[in-house]
């Protein structure tokens, strides 16, 4: 399998080498030149597989210049019950109307972000010993990435973790995960401004193709197309735990924002997981849903971007995007670049002639929730079911509910734990959401963080400085 970038721009590289690349030389993301057909009598094979089992089967079909023995050992290493709670990974748990909730937190730090970045960590590890070399990450995070991030590199050989995260805007536990590590090889910077001008900083420092060589700068964002290929296992996975049969179809709603998690679900769909459609929900900022709606992607500045209660999903320029247009536009690399060249100077596009195939071909539809939404959603589940669920999984079940067609199942994808986000909690159900053990007294210990202006010039010295010792 070779991979090729959404801007046409890259010539064939294999997984290895664009595990460590991040951004493509042209800008754009990685991408496999075709993704693999899974046939009915492999979905039957599959169907009774553990996690670990269905992860190497998917897996190997991306990362084929990786001996098949050592990645077993690998994934058989990540995906263990002690790591993720429970034998099964991912359970599904039904609700009493029906919708269906996969549980994708679990993992070290409470989010879906584990699922990959767990797998990442060790397939650096791995692919940097083979090669002789060492990694220096630069990562832009709302919330879940960085912890997630940083719990799976701390303390690895040859990495060094650089996170950018919007200053003062990730919730208490969120900041004290990350910040209170005091690992040598981890790095925290609050970057004054948001989700997006951490994730545009990112970008112009793996475009500064000097900088990027000469540091080996590498990324964990979605970005990466190992985070989205290990993304890919759970959507088969939560398709059979939800279902008795492949003759079924299942829809997921998944809470979106950077869109890397429902890309993984547009890949699942496009190798031939029954996927009926792909319900993206999204908060406040709503660039994603204004574009399923219209076929307008209006990506919004950081003045036009809101602060809200599902802070992870406060972003306006959504990533991951660009790979879904790079299918949607029939693979046409150099109208992806000049789509993008609108949108790295502060303008958007129309697709709207495109608007119906990204229904009917592709199986995208949206909604939105609001603060006074994930409220009430958080209330009446509590009430109804006895479950308490983060803000940003609340949204999706707000919008799985709205959109839901009759006889549809609709798997609603859990992206967080509750703890994560105690304030909204408290607000909605007036008292402290469930704590897992092992985090009792997190947001008191001493935190190691820098603060900076957005400013690209003053990230790079810092990396320079760091790494001089
Ligand atoms: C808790 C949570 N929910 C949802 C999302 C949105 O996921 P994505 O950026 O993959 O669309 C994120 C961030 O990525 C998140 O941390
Ligand atoms: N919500 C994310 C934002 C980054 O998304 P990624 O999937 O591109 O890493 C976060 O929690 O940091």
């Amino acid at each position: 399998m070779k991979y090729l970038s959404t801007r046409g721009g890259m010539q064939p590289q294999s997984f290895s080498d664009i595990l460590l690349m991040g951004l493509a030389p042209d800008g754009g993301l990685a991408l496999p030149e075709s993704y693999p057909q899974i046939s009915r009598s492999q979905l039957d094979a599959w169907r009774g597989l553990s996690y670990a089992e269905l992860a190497f089967e998917i897996i190997r079909l991306f990362a084929t210049d990786i001996p098949e023995a050592d990645l077993k050992d690998i994934v058989d290493r990540t995906y263990t019950a002690a790591v993720f709670g429970s034998a099964d990974i991912t359970p599904v748990k039904r609700l009493s109307d029906g919708l269906v909730i996969l549980e994708l937190s679990n993992g070290p730090t409470l989010a879906f972000k584990d699922m990959a970045m767990q797998l990442l960590g060790n397939l650096f590890e791995y692919v940097l010993a083979k090669k002789g070399q060492s990694l220096n990450i630069l990562g832009a995070t709302s919330g879940d990435t960085g912890s997630a991030a940083e719990y799976a590199m701390r303390g690895k050989k040859g990495i060094n973790v650089f996170m950018l995260s919007p200053d003062g805007l990730m919730s208490a536990f969120q900041r004290a995960q990350m910040f209170s590590l005091q690992d040598a090889n981890i790095h925290n910077i609050a970057i004054k401004g948001m989700f997006d001008d951490c994730q545009d900083i990112v970008k112009a420092v793996q475009n500064d193709h000097a900088f990027k060589a000469r540091y080996q700068i590498g990324t964990v964002n979605s970005i990466n197309w190992a985070r989205v290929v290990a993304q890919v296992v759970y959507y088969f996975k939560g398709y059979f735990n939800a279902t008795s049969s492949n003759d079924e179809q299942v829809s997921f709603c998944v809470p979106s924002g950077n869109f890397g998690n429902v890309c993984a679900g547009h890949i699942a769909r496009q190798m031939g997981l029954p996927v009926q459609r792909l319900i993206v929900a999204t908060n406040e900022n709503d660039v994603l849903d204004e574009f399923f709606r219209t076929g307008v992607y209006r990506p919004r500045g950081t003045a036009n971007t809101y602060v809200t209660s599902s802070p992870s999903m406060d972003i306006s320029k959504a990533s991951n995007f660009e790979r879904f247009v790079f299918d949607l536009l029939g693979r046409d690399g150099t109208a992806v670049k000049a789509l993008w060249a609108d949108v790295d100077a502060g303008k958007g596009f129309d697709l709207s002639a495109k608007l119906a195939d990204a229904a009917s071909k592709f199986g995208f539809v949206s909604g939105k929730s609001n603060h006074a939404d994930r409220l009430a959603t958080i209330r009446a589940l509590d009430a109804s079911d006895g479950v308490v669920v983060d803000t940003h999984t609340a949204d999706g079940i707000k919008v799985a509910r709205a959109l839901r067609l009759a006889g549809e199942t609709v798997v609603c994808l859990e992206t967080a734990l509750p703890a994560k986000f105690a304030d909204t909690i408290r607000e909605a159900l007036d008292r402290d959401p469930p704590r897992p053990a092992g985090f009792d007294g997190l947001e008191d210990l001493p935190q190691k963080v820098v603060v900076f202006d957005a400013d690209a010039a003053r990230v790079k010295a810092f990396v320079e400085q760091t790494l001089a010792g």
